[in-house]
């Protein structure tokens, strides 16, 4: 587990001071694939950065598996951060190495001997799908090829945790969903905790299970992706999920009836609601917006709703609805 506490991270210039990072608290479980969400500059790297410690926190504490990092000498350090793996945006590999020798650097450094280093890579490029590329340069491969290199580049020394830094920003949607996949098929194989920086919602909904919204170094949001997707509380947050802020036209000039925001999750979205609504409580629905969202198998989905009839059998209809578990919020 990795527990952060009271985490500050201040970069002091000549001329100023920036603070990154303000008072984060977060834990992070083992096995799991935890997204950390922001803009730019809200200060993601500054927190993995700090995490395999490229970064000296300015105050506060990180455990990783009950040992505080912070007390670590040069040698412990050195011997933590082969058990972190790191992944990068733009790959980073040695362009005048191959692909067998990119995935041994960091093994050779570490003094592992060539025999192992070679059983090894052979278990690595079968596990990335890159078994016939071993003799290419990366300026023969494509962007997801090369991604692939570099996951198992920081598979090399068998890592617990594996640090993925805006991995698939740079590649197009069909090969970001394969390295995602990849990603997971990693993660239940080795039990392998990996800590996803990104900016592409698309990255947290699909392989992340815990998600942690930072917006100016402020913690601003923490939890399952399924709740935060569904109910997101923060402003920032709900500008990520596509939940616009106030009522949109359409709505603010409907004037026929009660406006009413349904939020399904789960079974209640694969129940016949409204057509139950409208027979039982004599009531016309009018659908004003919607959405359906589906992630980790779970579905959740938003809808606003103008209710027209008698104001009894309207209330009657709300309470109905109140009374099916679904989360009701009367508009209007
Ligand atoms: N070495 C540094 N010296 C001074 N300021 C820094 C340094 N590194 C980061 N910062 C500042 O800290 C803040 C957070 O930066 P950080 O790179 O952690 O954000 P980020 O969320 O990763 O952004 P991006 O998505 O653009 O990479 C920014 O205001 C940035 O300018």
């Amino acid at each position: 587990m990795i527990l952060i506490k009271n985490l500050t991270k201040v970069y002091r210039t000549e001329n100023e001071s920036i603070t990154a990072l303000k008072n984060i608290n977060l834990e992070i479980n083992d096995g799991e694939i935890f997204g950390i969400m922001g803009l730019s500059g809200a200060g993601k790297s500054s927190l993995i950065r700090c995490i395999n410690r490229l970064e000296e926190p300015t105050e506060g504490t990180i455990e990783i598996n009950g040992q505080d990092i912070m007390s670590l000498n040069n040698k412990e350090l050195r011997e933590m951060r082969k058990k972190i793996g790191m992944i990068f945006q733009h790959f980073n590999l040695l362009s005048n190495k191959t692909v067998y020798e990119n995935i041994a650097f960091p093994m050779e450094i570490s003094g592992v001997s060539k025999d192992v280093i070679d059983k090894r890579i052979k278990e690595l490029l079968d596990m990335v799908g890159l078994a016939d590329k071993k003799d290419s340069y990366p300026s023969q491969l494509s962007g997801g090829q090369k991604q692939r290199v570099g996951i198992a580049r920081a598979l090399a020394n068998g890592p617990t945790l594996l640090l993925s830094d805006e991995a698939t920003s740079a590649l197009d949607p069909q090969t970001t969903s394969q390295i995602l996949s990849l990603l997971k098929e990693i993660n239940k194989r080795l039990n392998l905790t990996i800590i996803v920086i990104t900016h592409q919602m698309d990255v947290i909904k699909e392989i992340c299970d815990r998600v942690a919204v930072l917006n100016a170094g402020e913690l601003v949001e923490v939890g399952n992706v399924v709740d935060i997707f569904s109910q997101p509380s923060s402003q920032i947050t709900k500008k990520f999920v596509g939940i616009e802020e106030g009522m949109p036209d359409s709505i603010i000039d409907y004037d026929r009836g009660m406006v009413v925001k349904v939020l399904f999750i789960g079974k209640s979205a694969r129940e016949p609601v409204i057509s139950h609504l409208i027979k039982t409580f004599d009531v016309d629905v009018n659908i004003l917006s919607g959405n359906i969202q589906h992630i980790h198998g779970e579905t959740i989905g938003n809808l606003v709703i103008g209710l027209e009839g008698q104001a009894d059998k309207i209330n009657n209809a709300v309470e109905w609805l109140k009374n099916q578990g679904l989360k009701i919020e009367v508009l209007k």
